[in-house]
């Protein structure tokens, strides 16, 4: 088996701060991967320069062995890397159906314009309908994005970019600011993703990353300091030491 995503020696500058640091990694189908990292330790340039939305400095980004470095976002979205959808850039007064049809009608390269008419396309409401179920969310189908709750916000993000049929799947902190009550559904979620796909959780909830994580990757000043198993991530002296120069004591990762 081959990787289906890797990054060869990635480096980015702000001005003077090097802010990713000669990072290399490799994630294979069905990897799942949490990246973790104190505050300010560059995860989220990192991201930014494997979805394409910052350019590195040099090094190279590889899907599927194709280079794909100096290929826009939605290129990139097209060969199989998504990044969840942001809570934010859910439309309020549109219905998780209708977020999600557009997505299907995204990725299969259908103008826009055709949206008005997903209701009355089988396949596509066919699709709809079995992401939503899978998710939970096929009783608020078509309600208003408002009218449901955050964790509800967050689960209907992850139908949109599994709609997209990922094979490289990022996730931003996808139980943050989701209320206790409503993080099992989405730890659910997380658990019944497919097999096959390589997933790349961007974590600080420690007990999550344990739970969901096969391998840790650790961060620190733009640097991958620790590439390993859960089980010896908080063994781990440098990871302890770069814990403890900010705002977690080496406690909270032990
Ligand atoms: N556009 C920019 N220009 C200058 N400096 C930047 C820019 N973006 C990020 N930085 C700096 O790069 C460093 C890493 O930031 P980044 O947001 O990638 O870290 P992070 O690990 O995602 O942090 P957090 O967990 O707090 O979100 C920080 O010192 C930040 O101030």
């Amino acid at each position: 088996m081959s990787a289906v995503f890797e990054v060869n020696n990635l480096k980015k500058t702000f001005g003077g701060l090097t802010v990713t640091d000669n990072v290399s990694l490799s994630m294979m189908p069905g990897d799942r991967v949490a990246l973790i990292g104190p505050n300010g330790a560059g995860k989220t340039t990192f991201v930014n320069l494997v979805t394409g939305n910052l350019q590195p400095n040099s090094g190279d980004v590889r899907l599927n062995g194709e280079t794909v470095t100096k290929i826009g976002p939605t290129g990139r979205v097209r060969r199989g890397l998504v990044r969840s959808f942001q809570v934010t850039r859910l439309f309020q007064d549109m219905t998780p159906a209708e977020h999600v049809a557009l997505a299907v009608l995204q990725r299969d390269g259908h103008a826009t314009r055709l949206f008005g008419n997903f209701l009355t396309m089988p396949d596509v409401m066919a699709e709809v309908s079995a992401l939503l179920g899978k998710l939970g969310l096929a009783d608020l189908a078509h309600r208003r994005v408002s009218e449901i709750a955050y964790g509800q916000q967050r689960l209907l993000e992850l139908a949109m970019a599994l709609a997209l049929k990922p094979k490289v799947l990022l996730l931003d902190e996808p139980a943050a600011g989701v209320p206790q009550s409503d993080t099992g559904r989405i730890e659910h979620a997380l658990a019944d993703l497919p097999a096959d796909l390589a997933v790349l959780m961007i974590e600080h909830d420690m007990d999550l990353v344990f739970r969901f994580a096969k391998r840790v990757i650790v961060l620190a000043a733009g640097a991958v300091i620790f590439d390993g198993l859960p089980v010896d991530v908080t063994k781990d002296a440098r990871v302890r030491e770069a814990y403890l120069g900010s705002y977690a004591d080496a406690s909270h990762i032990a």
